[in-house]
């Protein structure tokens, strides 16, 4: 490709094809011939920014009435009556689709923690906050103070002032004010004075404030295209925004990508350490930072007992994680409802149903799993029961029923998946065990459990140490009391009030707590963790 045009000498994108047209109509010689290039020329440019719009999610609601409202906003009124100190303009509001994008952004990058420098009414702020997880925070610099009165009552309304913290103040007090508090950005967005630009982003770059793996994005890098053709007037803000763009193209520490969007966006992102030597720890493990690690992008991950509680939020987690995940469960119905949650939050998933007590079911579901997914790489035994009864009034049937399923299946399903991994060379096995291999809860007896899920741990330690070496690694993980179904029998609810009493962290596990830990153990950042019990209590087993 040259000059825009590509070998076939056909434009490819809106600007050639415009560039083409004018290029046409310079060189037509009949008046009407030029008039209707021109007029084709207008309609194409014109057309771009509304087809975009049009093509896009529309923002939300709110956002809607605050992109309305700023627009509307009699802002000469507000500087005269000396509510604003400067002359501000309709214009400075970037908008629904730059808003989106810079909120996209957030969304791919799973950021957390946003700086906004220069906020106006709050649009792009609004849309990033909604963007968000809920304990995320964007915080907006803003010299005038009036912009977040304006803002504050639209944050509201769309219920994320929680995640919403104005500064009010120049935005280079702004940005030295939080680095002193510790905070740091996953991404910046800088949209505030353009002749400021240079110095926010020596700001954020020197003191580290954007953490690695994060952006900046910068507003207003084209300059209406005065910074590549200034038309010979002289022009302080084109002059400003070319030095920055030379500045940042030159600058070692990072890559940039500069885009034709709206005014102009570009992206800047810090570059990856690439010196020989440079080791493991700098580069990180195959160039794979710390968080990268964990992702378990093509891995096929196998739950039992994963259609409610523990194993459901199992599932989820391995999911989210980037595994595709088979839900298996005696109960095929709930087995079909996990696997539904799954599917609409983007996770290849399907259910199984397996009675995991019999040889040939553990056989048929690992054969399943691969011939549906195409693999298995992760194996979660989780399926389990309790049952409660005083040791001499348990009765015979209930030993069997619990070793059956939390002993032997668990063995079972072992077998059946490490033969599959050890013949591929690769796996992770992760049994759920649980603090009753440590210690003896009470007041609740459950002989059977307990003795069962101490079995759990022996055998978790000697597939460990008989398939080290071989590719494989098993582990298991010991919750403490977890807030599920199992624990709302009539027989156990009323002794919750004493648990609390034996727990230091004074509460019972969510299911939640344990995802992080599936997380861990599933992927390649525990490779040499092998035999293990980690054990999630909150402390229970100190006491
Ligand atoms: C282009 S507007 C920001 C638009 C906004 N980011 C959006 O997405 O709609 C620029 C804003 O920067 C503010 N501003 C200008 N100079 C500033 C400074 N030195 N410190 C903080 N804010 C400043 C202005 O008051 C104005 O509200």
């Amino acid at each position: 490709m040259e000059n825009g045009i590509h070998k076939t000498g056909q434009p490819d994108t809106p600007v050639e094809v415009l560039v083409d047209i004018l290029g046409k109509a310079l060189q037509a010689n009949d008046p009407s011939e030029t008039r209707k290039l021109v007029e084709s020329a207008h309609k194409l440019a014109k057309g771009l920014d509304p087809y975009l719009d049009a093509i896009s999610t529309p923002p939300s609601e709110v956002c809607q009435e605050l992109i309305r409202a700023s627009l509307e906003h009699n802002w000469d009124e507000a500087y005269n009556q000396g509510k604003t100190q400067f002359l501000q303009k309709r214009e400075c509001c970037a908008g629904a689709l730059e808003g989106h994008f810079i909120a996209t952004l957030c969304k791919l990058t799973g950021a957390k923690t946003v700086l906004e420098v220069g906020m106006f009414t709050g649009t792009t702020t609004l849309a990033v906050a909604q963007a968000l997880p809920h304990d995320g925070k964007v915080y907006a610099l803003e010299i005038e103070d009036y912009m977040r009165n304006f803002a504050q009552p639209f944050f509201q309304r769309a219920g994320v002032s929680d995640r919403v913290e104005v500064v009010v103040g120049a935005a280079s007090e702004g940005i030295a004010k939080l680095a002193a508090q510790g905070k740091c950005f996953d991404l910046a967005f800088l949209d505030a004075d353009k002749t400021g630009y240079l110095g926010y982003y020596k700001q954020l770059m020197d003191l580290n404030l954007i953490l690695p793996g994060g952006a900046i994005i910068v507003d207003n890098t084209l300059m209406k295209g005065r910074t590549y053709y200034p038309g010979g007037v002289k022009d302080e803000l084109a002059d400003a925004i070319r030095e920055f763009n030379e500045f940042v193209r030159k600058d070692s520490r990072v890559d940039v990508v500069a885009l034709p969007f709206r005014d102009g966006v570009s992206i800047i992102t810090r570059r990856q350490e690439s010196s020989p030597e440079a080791d493991d720890i700098i580069t990180g493990t195959a160039h794979s930072r710390i968080l990268q690690r964990l992702k378990l992008n093509s891995k096929v991950a196998l739950i039992t007992g994963a259609g409610q509680g523990i194993g459901r939020a199992f599932a989820h987690a391995l999911g989210e994680a980037g595994a595709a995940v088979a839900v298996a469960d005696i109960n095929g119905d709930a087995a079909e409802r996990v696997a539904a949650e799954l599917a609409a939050k983007g996770v290849r998933a399907t259910a199984i149903t397996a009675d995991v007590t019999q040889a040939k079911e553990c056989q048929r579901m690992v054969d399943t799993v691969v011939e549906r997914l195409g693999a298995l790489d992760i194996a979660v035994n989780n399926a389990g029961v309790n049952f409660n009864n005083a040791a001499e009034d348990t009765p015979e049937s209930e030993w069997d029923m619990t070793f059956n399923l939390n002993t032997k299946g668990l063995f079972l399903c072992c077998q059946a998946e490490g033969r599959y991994m050890l013949a591929q060379g690769h796996g992770r096995i992760i049994n759920t065990a649980s603090m009753a291999s440590l210690l003896v809860p009470h007041p609740q007896k459950q002989i059977a459990y307990n003795a069962s899920k101490a079995a759990v741990v022996k055998i978790t330690q000697t597939l460990g140490a008989e398939w080290a070496g071989r590719g494989l690694t098993v582990n298991c993980m010991s919750p403490g009391i977890v807030n599920t179904a199992l624990i709302q029998s009539e027989a156990l609810r009323p002794l919750a009030k004493e648990w609390l009493q034996q727990i230091p962290m004074g509460r019972l596990a969510e299911v939640s707590d344990l995802q992080a830990a599936i997380v861990f153990m599933a992927s390649d950042a525990s490779s040499f963790m092998t035999g293990h019990n980690l054990v999630l209590d909150g402390g229970h087993t100190l006491w």
